[in-house]
């Protein structure tokens, strides 16, 4: 399955890098709208002293006005960002780096600002903890806990009454649509909540449960590549129960982001507060919880946190005991928007340019269940590519949302 990348040159030419410096685009409104409004929540959110609050709004101003800096000589990750991860992109204005690789340096050098990642009181302390653990504590997650023991499933059933196949289907729902609550994309205005089947603009569920049946069949490891958590990773969990308790995977591992990253992306941190979260839980979610606690306690569910993780590059470059991870999966599946980007390329591509070809480099079968929260899109029919750019959102609107969502596999 595996296919030799087109040199990059011809990519280039036909589907360039998405850059921040189109004025009115989506990323200039990241660069301008979301991350003014995103330092004021973090300032506002834990007592940072003058000198984080300081560093962090010189970040900022860097990134609107000025170029991008290095990171300092010793950082301990300075040996990736100036070596396998740099790709020249220092001394440039951050609009005029590719979205992909500025936005997630933006991340690093945003957790460098607030002392998370330097010798200090403030080390190892989550910027986005305040915002996370609101969510988790919530009602809302209460009440999605509560209806699995009742009238959730499709027509009202609850999950108990629903088939194999039906309660496949609700789960991988719940985790495609646990990704619109995501708290970076409610910033500046993004609506949680879940959208129906026809909301997908590419809906490839028969061949993603093809997949699970042939990895059951040969009691194969399934990856998740997780994105948010709270209430993204809430109904991932129960999906991964639910793959181990069905045998659609022998094991699950669970990849997260190593630090803070995009907001609300899921930490081993916040595997342990979700899953204390459904452990704690009355009725399903709690035996759900506890079967989980005993799944990694015995390692059929392993949690990895790898450093490419939070790496500004596709996963076309990613590292080789990560691509034999992959490779020995029965099934890769990657959730969200993010994971998306660098699993496709942060590329202006054709919208109706074949899953499977911008995959093709990709060392096995590999799933993708996302909402549509920024520009890049691929694999969709030319009709329904017709009917969204038709049906009075012709700025493009449904690409970013997060109203539209979509399921893809490449076998
Ligand atoms: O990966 P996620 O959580 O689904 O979404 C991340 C996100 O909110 O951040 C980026 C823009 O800032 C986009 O990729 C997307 O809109």
């Amino acid at each position: 399955m595996e296919r030799r990348e087109p040199e990059a040159a011809d990519t280039e030419a036909a589907a360039p890098e998405i850059l921040g410096n189109v004025p009115g685009s989506f990323p200039w409104g990241v660069w301008h709208d979301r991350h003014p409004a995103l330092v004021e929540r973090l300032l506002h959110a834990t007592p940072y002293g003058p000198g984080e609050r300081q560093a962090l709004r010189d970040l900022l101003a860097e990134t609107l006005d000025g170029v991008i800096q290095p990171l300092p000589a010793s950082a301990r990750d300075r040996e990736l960002w100036h070596g396998d991860w740099d790709r020249g992109h220092f001394g440039k204005r951050w609009t005029d780096a590719p979205f992909l690789w500025a936005e997630s340096y933006f991340y690093r050098r945003l957790r460098e600002a607030l002392g998370y990642s330097v010798p200090g009181p403030w080390r190892g302390i989550d910027p986005f903890a305040p915002m996370k653990d609101a969510e988790l504590a919530g009602d809302t997650v209460d009440g999605e806990l509560a209806a699995l023991d009742g009238g959730s499933g499709p027509g009202g059933r609850s999950p108990d009454e629903l088939s194999p196949d039906e309660r496949t289907d609700a789960l991988v729902l719940a985790a495609l649509w646990g990704n619109r609550a995501d708290l970076g994309f409610r910033i500046t205005g993004g609506e949680p909540g879940a959208g129906g089947a026809e909301s997908l603009v590419a809906d490839e569920r028969p061949a993603l449960r093809e997949l699970l049946r042939a990895a059951g069949e040969r009691r194969g490891r399934i990856v998740l590549v997780a994105d948010n958590a709270g209430r993204e990773l809430i109904p991932d969990l129960l999906l991964i129960d639910h793959l181990l308790l069905t045998g659609a995977a022998a094991e699950v591992a669970l990849h997260v982001k190593p630090h803070p990253y995009y907001v609300s992306d899921a930490t081993t941190a916040d595997v342990l507060a979700g899953l204390r979260r459904l452990v704690a839980a009355p009725g399903t979610a709690g035996e759900t919880g506890r079967r989980l606690w005993e799944a990694m306690s015995t390692g059929r569910l392993a949690v990895r946190a790898h450093a490419f993780s939070c790496a500004p590059l596709t996963y076309a470059a990613m590292p080789g005991d990560l691509r034999a991870d992959f490779g020995t999966a029965a099934l890769t599946i990657f959730k969200g928007d993010l994971n998306y980007r660098r699993l496709v390329g942060d590329r202006d591509w054709p919208a109706t340019i074949p899953f499977a070809e911008v995959t093709g480099y990709f060392p096995g079968p590999v799933a993708a269940l996302r909402t549509l929260k920024s520009d890049v899109v691929t694999g969709l029919g030319r009709r329904v590519l017709d009917t969204l750019d038709a049906g009075g959102a012709a700025d493009g609107a449904w690409r970013t949302d997060g109203s539209r969502a979509l399921v893809q596999v490449r076998p």
